[in-house]
């Protein structure tokens, strides 16, 4: 089994990356330098970044980052997938470089969603100062946060997840928009932290790559703030403020310049798995969180 330990970054494409400085710096409140190789770099905490975006002629999501926590650990996923007959690429050594991690591979899940599992973070571990006065994100060794991939192809995609990947389920959300149709899965699943999802699949297509990936805060009133920045910036709001019922995370969904959603959030489960039993849910939230908006 893959010990993945959190989601240690992500990669998106954009084909105006200034646009991504301007989000990340102006509304997200984290910091933005030049990444090797031509990316941009997001930082949100002491690593040098989290999110990597690169040039290019689309504007989607392109890969999942998962951190495995040694050099054993990577020689086992290898053992892994080899038995599983996936296969898998070797990262180069200029992906390596462009990560700053000390190996690197690449697998593609069954609905196309790119995966990367890589050991051996490189840090400078320089404080995380924002611009914005931010004075910090939830990460940790509990990930930048959760990351929502489309999963057209559920079963096959869910299976590669678990029993490939290692994840294992947190909970399950059957939505139904229409009530006469089969409900739309969406599964949540952890790794071996105690954030209460790393990772959720939803069963339909998404053209960006992504549903959404979210970022965590320590306090409602910076939540509150990055809502105002929001504003101040005409980003488009995709759901409005709401309490989610599983994992009880406050927040707002708004577009990224990659065409996917962030959710900007505070005060989510820490979850001892131990003790957890999986359950299905029947609401999204507690209260608030109008996906609505977003369509319109
Ligand atoms: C239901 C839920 C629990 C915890 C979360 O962190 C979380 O993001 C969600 C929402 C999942 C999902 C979504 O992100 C895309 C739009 C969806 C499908 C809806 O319209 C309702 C549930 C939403
Ligand atoms: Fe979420």
């Amino acid at each position: 089994m893959i010990d993945i330990r959190g989601l240690s970054y992500f990669v998106a494409e954009s084909a105006d990356p200034a646009q991504w400085q301007r989000y990340a710096h102006d509304v997200l409140g984290m910091m933005v330098a030049p990444a090797p190789s031509g990316g941009l770099y997001v930082k949100m905490d002491e690593r040098p970044f989290r999110m990597l975006i690169v040039a290019g002629g689309e504007s989607r999501y392109l890969a999942s980052g998962w951190e495995l926590p040694n050099e054993a650990a990577f020689n086992d996923a290898i053992d892994t997938l080899n038995q599983a007959d996936v296969s898998w690429r070797p990262g180069t050594a200029e992906q390596c470089a462009q990560r700053g991690v000390q190996a690197l591979l690449h697998v593609t899940d069954p609905s196309g969603n790119r995966h990367e599992l890589s050991w051996g973070h490189r840090s400078d571990c320089q404080p995380f100062v924002s611009p914005q006065g931010v004075p910090g994100f939830i990460t940790g060794d509990m990930g930048l946060g959760h990351t929502v991939l489309p999963a057209p192809n559920f079963d096959a995609t869910l299976a590669f997840a678990k029993d490939v990947l290692g994840f294992e389920l947190s909970d399950i959300f059957n939505f139904r928009p229409d009530p006469s149709a089969p409900p739309i899965r969406i599964h949540f699943l952890h790794c071996r932290n105690s954030r209460h999802h790393s990772l959720a699949l939803a069963e339909y297509p998404v053209p960006s790559g992504c549903v959404h990936v979210m970022v965590e805060v320590g306090s409602m009133t910076q939540v509150g703030r990055a809502h105002d920045r929001r504003i101040a910036h005409d980003v488009p709001l995709s759901a409005t403020l709401g309490q989610h019922l599983n994992d009880h995370m406050t927040s707002f969904y708004m577009k990224t310049p990659s065409g996917f959603d962030l959710e900007y959030g505070y005060g989510g489960l820490l979850v001892d798995w131990q003790a957890h039993s999986a359950f299905e849910f029947t609401r999204v939230s507690l209260w608030g969180h109008d996906f609505s908006v977003g369509q319109q």
